[in-house]
C-alpha cells in the first residue's frame, strides 16, 4: 500500500488553465479543484478539450496561460517527478502488439525501475486483479478490446499511482466490461487513489464523485451529480400523448422550453425554473394535454448536461429565426 492520502486535501488544483493552438481556444480559463481520494469526470463531447486538458494537467503539454498544481507539484515545472507518481491511460490504451500481456508489464516495470523481485509480485497481482492469468502469454494485439482495456489499466497501475488520469478508458468496450472497469475503479479510489476520468457517458459521469461538463473548452457546470441535478434552473415533465412528434416541434417554439427529447412513448420537456407551476403552466399553453397525460419528475444528468450546454440541436430547426438566440 502506498502513501494515498485520505484528508480533504486536493490532488489536483488548477487556476485559469488555457490552452490555444493558433487561433482555436482549446481549453479556455479552467478552474479545477479535485480532492484527494474522489473518482472526478470531465463530461463532454468529442473535441470539447478534455484530452487537452489531461495533457497540460500531466505536464505533458504546456498551458498557454495558468497555473497548474498535482499532488502538490506544480507543473509542468515538476512534471518529470509527477509522472512517478502518476498513472496515465491514454484513449489507445497505448500497449505493445507485438509483445505478450505479461511482456507489456514488464516493460513497464522496467521504465518504473521496479527490482525484479517488486515486479514479479506486482505483475502477479495486477494478472489477478485485471483477470488476465489465463492470457499473460497472449500478445497485446490479439486480445480483446475489455482484455486490452484490462491491461492498460493495469499498466497504468505498475507504480501504485497517487493519481490516476483515463481519458474515455471505457468508449471501446461492451455495457458488461463498462460495468465491471467501474468496479474496478471503485476499489482504487477505496484504497485511496485519486481519479480523473474523461467519458461521453452519462452513466458513468453519475457514478463519479465530482464532475465538471465541458463545452468547446469550457467547463459549463461543475460538482456533485446531486448538486448539479438540484441546481438545474429546470423543471422536468414527462408527456405522453398520441402525436409526440408534432407536440415537440410544437412545444420548443416556447422559448420557456428550454428542451424536449422523446424517450420512446414519452417527451421529456425542461421547463425554466422561473415557471413556479410548470404542470399548470403546460396545460395552459396546450389545454388538450389531460393530467394524466403530464407529471413532473426527477432530473437526472442528461437534463443538467442539455441545460448548461443549451446543446438543444433541435431548437434550432424548429424555431423562427427571430426568437432563436442561443442561452
Ligand atoms: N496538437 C494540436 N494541434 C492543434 N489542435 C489541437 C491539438 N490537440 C488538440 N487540438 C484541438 O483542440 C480541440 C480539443 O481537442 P481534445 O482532444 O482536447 O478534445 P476531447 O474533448 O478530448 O475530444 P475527444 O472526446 O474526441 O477525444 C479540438 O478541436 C482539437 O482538434
Amino acid at each position: 500500500m502506498n502513501n494515498k492520502g485520505s484528508s480533504n486535501e486536493l490532488a489536483i488544483d488548477a487556476r485559469g488553465l488555457t490552452k490555444h493552438f493558433g487561433s482555436l481556444a482549446a481549453v479556455s480559463d479552467m478552474n479545477l479543484s479535485v480532492e484527494k481520494g474522489h473518482i472526478y469526470g470531465f463530461l463532454g463531447p468529442n473535441g470539447c478539450g478534455k484530452s487537452t486538458s489531461i495533457r497540460m494537467l500531466t505536464g505533458l503539454l504546456t498551458p498557454t496561460a495558468g497555473s497548474i498544481e498535482v499532488l502538490g507539484m506544480s507543473i509542468p515545472k515538476q512534471a518529470e517527478a509527477l509522472r512517478l507518481r502518476i498513472g496515465y491511460m491514454t484513449q489507445k490504451f497505448s500497449l505493445y502488439d507485438d509483445l505478450t500481456v505479461k511482456e507489456n508489464l514488464e516493460f513497464i516495470a522496467q521504465i518504473y525501475c521496479l527490482t525484479p523481485n517488486e515486479s514479479k509480485r506486482k505483475i502477479g497481482e495486477l494478472l489477478s486483479t485485471y483477470k488476465l492469468i489465463k492470457q499473460a502469454k497472449q500478445y497485446a494485439g490479439t486480445l480483446s478490446g475489455g482484455q486490452k482495456q484490462r491491461l492498460s489499466l493495469a499498466c497504468s497501475c505498475l507504480n501504485d499511482p497517487e493519481l490516476l488520469f483515463l481519458d474515455e478508458p471505457t468508449s471501446a468496450v461492451d455495457p458488461q466490461n463498462r460495468r465491471d472497469f467501474w468496479e474496478q475503479l471503485f476499489d482504487l479510489s477505496e484504497s485511496g487513489t485519486s481519479i480523473l476520468v474523461t467519458t461521453h457517458y452519462m452513466d458513468e459521469a453519475e457514478r463519479c464523485h465530482g464532475l465538471a461538463i465541458m463545452e468547446q473548452g469550457y467547463i459549463r457546470a461543475d460538482g456533485s451529480p446531486n448538486e448539479l441535478m438540484r441546481q438545474m434552473g429546470a423543471h422536468v415533465i414527462e408527456v405522453s400523448h398520441p402525436n409526440l412528434r408534432q407536440l415537440k416541434s410544437e412545444l420548443m417554439l416556447n422559448r420557456e422550453i428550454k428542451s424536449a427529447a422523446q424517450l420512446g412513448a414519452r417527451l421529456r420537456v425542461l421547463v425554466d425554473n422561473k415557471i413556479s407551476d410548470p404542470l399548470g403552466w403546460l396545460r395552459q399553453i396546450r389545454p388538450e394535454l389531460a393530467l394524466n397525460e403530464i407529471r413532473e419528475v426527477p432530473p437526472n444528468l442528461e437534463d443538467v448536461f442539455v441545460t448548461v450546454t443549451g446543446q438543444d440541436r433541435d431548437r434550432d430547426s424548429t424555431r423562427e429565426p427571430q426568437t432563436s438566440e442561443a442561452n
